[in-house]
C-alpha cells in the first residue's frame, strides 16, 4: 500500500480532473488550482526544494545543479522559481518556432499527438548538471525529447522532476535518469 504525507495529500486535493479534455478519452489533471492558493504554491515549492536538497544534490557530481530546464508551457511555472532558489540558470525548452537565434531540435510523440521541441544552442555548456522540470509526465515523450536536447549540447540530466506522474502510462521508463514525481496517479 502506498502512503502519502499530508503535504502531498493537500497538493493532490487542490488538483482537478477534467474528463474528455482536450479530447475524448483524455482525463486532464489541472495543476493551476495549486497556484491559485498561496499555501498551495508554498507547499509545492517547499516539497520540491526539500527533495532536491536532501536527495538530488547529495548524489549529483560536484553537489551542484547548474541548470534547470523547464518545458513549454507549464514547466515555466516551476522552473524559474526552483532555479532562483538553487542559484542555477533557467533554460526554456519551447515548441518549434518560438525561440530566436540558433536552436537545436528534437521530435517527439505526446499523449495527444506529435510535436517538435527546441532549445537555444548556447543555453547549456558541456558537462553541466541539469534537471528537467515539468508539471506532468504522461507518455514521457516530452521529457525524453528534452533529455535528448540536453545530451545534444554535451550535458547530463541528473534528474527529471514532475508534480504529477500518470504512472499507468509508464512514461518514466523512457527516461535516461532518475525521475521524481510528487503525486503518482495509478489509473
Ligand atoms: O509525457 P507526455 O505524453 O509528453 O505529456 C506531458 C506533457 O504534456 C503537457 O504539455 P502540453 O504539450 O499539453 O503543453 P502545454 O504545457 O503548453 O499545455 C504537459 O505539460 C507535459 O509537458
Ligand atoms: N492527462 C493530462 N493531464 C494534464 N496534462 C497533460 N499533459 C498530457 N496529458 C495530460
Amino acid at each position: 500500500m502506498e502512503t502519502s504525507t499530508p503535504d502531498v495529500q493537500f497538493l493532490r486535493s487542490l488538483m482537478k480532473a477534467h474528463p474528455d479534455f482536450p479530447k475524448k478519452g483524455i482525463v486532464f489533471l489541472d495543476i493551476f488550482p495549486i497556484f491559485r492558493d498561496p499555501l498551495g504554491s508554498e507547499t509545492l515549492i517547499t516539497h520540491l526544494l526539500f527533495h532536491l536538497t536532501s536527495v538530488t544534490i547529495p548524489r549529483t557530481p560536484n553537489k551542484k545543479i547548474d541548470v534547470v530546464v523547464g518545458l513549454d508551457a507549464r514547466g515555466f511555472l516551476l522552473g524559474p522559481i526552483i532555479a532562483l532558489r538553487l542559484g542555477a540558470a533557467f533554460v526554456p525548452v519551447r515548441k518549434r518556432g518560438k525561440l530566436p537565434g540558433k536552436c537545436i531540435q528534437a521530435t517527439y510523440e505526446k499523449e495527444y499527438g506529435p510535436d517538435i521541441f527546441e532549445m537555444q544552442s548556447d543555453a547549456i555548456q558541456p558537462g553541466q548538471n541539469v534537471i528537467v522540470v515539468d508539471d506532468l509526465i504522461a507518455t514521457g515523450g516530452s521529457a525524453k525529447a528534452a533529455g535528448e536536447l540536453v545530451a545534444q549540447l554535451g550535458s547530463k540530466v541528473v534528474e527529471y522532476l514532475f508534480i504529477v506522474e500518470l504512472a499507468f502510462l509508464k512514461g518514466v521508463e523512457k527516461l535516461d535518469a532518475p525521475a521524481y514525481s510528487i503525486v503518482k496517479e495509478n489509473d
